[in-house]
């Protein structure tokens, strides 16, 4: 336990340098405080008047529209008034919005994630991801959401759960910070988080089994077949169907988490998006010693193509990340499931 608050945190990061890292600290501190907001909304749970239902609305990819999805939407929209933000792009909007041409950053928000958990009182939160914008004659604000997340300058999450966390990266180590109630902000949890190379937990919403393609399915069944299996040890399985929650349990004990790609209509990408989802996800994952993939191609080296943009992840342990990408990849794979398994060849015709 370090015990920093972020503010100190951030003044330690950027110290005395009159450039970009002090803009990006000025923006963390500022969607810290959105936050605390939208901590008091989902706190409120049936008694806020917000809280419940959908606006009868989609977003830009189709999804039906709670509420509060639009409500953090416009408190993570207007923190962002005034602060040193060019543009910002959220899950809630179509096109991103031009905030301060002359700024130099660029905000992408998932402003609620795990909304479909909201009358469940499962943690739900907030993804972000700072990149810097991207600037020329008549540009067009989209294209600073169309860099590869390898750009990324700071991402991280905001968790609404039994503790309202703040997982942080600037880029080297990944950083948990917790609300204090006593001090009334947050304090530095955990320092430089660790994931283990070596897990036996995956996560998966195991309801798809039928409409993954045979590499995962093949994957899923020898972490099931345990120690009879050729994992040779017994696999836990745990899905909460809230992207930052799972990341959070992957961050504190290890694990695996796979969205894969799959046959049923509107999901040959997966789910999850990549501009305002996996690339944050992925930036906090590698800063704290983990892995995250398409199951074979690295997440932060994909250029998007589209602002809403859907992209299959799988992300968590190095090991474990490394051995989906090897059923997808590596006839060897066969040899190694033989003689037990060898009949479902993973290259069958
Ligand atoms: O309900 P499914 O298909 O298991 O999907 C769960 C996934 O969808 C999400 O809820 C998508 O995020 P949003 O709630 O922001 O749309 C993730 O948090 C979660 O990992
Ligand atoms: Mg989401
Ligand atoms: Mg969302």
């Amino acid at each position: 336990m370090s015990g920093a608050t972020l503010e100190a945190y951030l003044a330690s990061c950027t110290g005395n340098r009159d450039d970009i890292a002090r803009e990006v600290a000025a923006v963390i501190q500022r969607l810290a405080m959105a936050a605390l907001e939208v901590r008091k909304l989902v706190n409120q749970g049936a008694l806020g008047t917000a809280f419940n239902g959908t606006r009868g609305g989609s977003n830009a990819d189709g999804d039906l529209q709670k509420e509060l999805d639009v409500l953090c939407d416009d408190l993570f929209l207007s923190c962002l008034q005034g602060a040193p933000v060019a543009c910002y792009a959220s899950e809630e909007l179509e096109n991103p919005v031009l905030l301060d041409p002359n700024a130099r950053l660029a905000v992408a928000i998932d402003p609620l994630d795990g909304s479909s958990n909201i009358d469940t009182n499962i943690s739900i939160g907030t993804v972000f991801s700072v990149l810097p914008a991207v600037k020329g004659p008549g540009s067009d604000p989209v294209q600073s959401f169309l860099q590869p997340g390898n750009r990324q300058l700071a991402a991280g999450f905001f968790l609404y759960g039994p503790q309202t966390a703040l997982v942080l990266s600037l880029g080297k180590g990944t950083e948990i910070f917790i609300f204090s109630n006593r001090l009334g902000c947050f304090v530095q949890g955990y320092k430089s988080v660790n994931i283990a190379e070596r897990t036996s937990e995956f996560a998966i919403n195991m309801s798809n089994y039928r409409h993954w393609e045979e590499a995962i399915r093949l994957y899923v069944d020898d972490c099931l077949a345990g120690s009879e299996g050729p994992r040779e040890r017994d696999f836990n399985m745990r899905w909460i169907a809230s992207l930052v929650a799972d990341t959070y349990r992957i961050l504190a004990r290890g694990g695996i988490f796979l969205y894969p790609a799959d046959g049923r209509k509107g999901y040959s990408q997966g789910r999850l998006r990549l501009v305002y989802e996996a690339n944050p996800i992925a930036f906090i994952i590698e800063n704290a010693g983990g892995a995250a993939t398409t199951s074979v191609t690295r997440i932060l080296d994909l250029v998007p193509e589209n602002l809403h943009q859907r992209v299959p992840l799988v992300f968590g342990s190095r090991r474990e990340v490394a051995r989906v990408a090897r059923y997808h990849v590596d006839p060897n794979m066969i040899g190694e499931r033989a003689p037990l398994f060898g009949k479902r060849g993973l290259f069958r015709a």
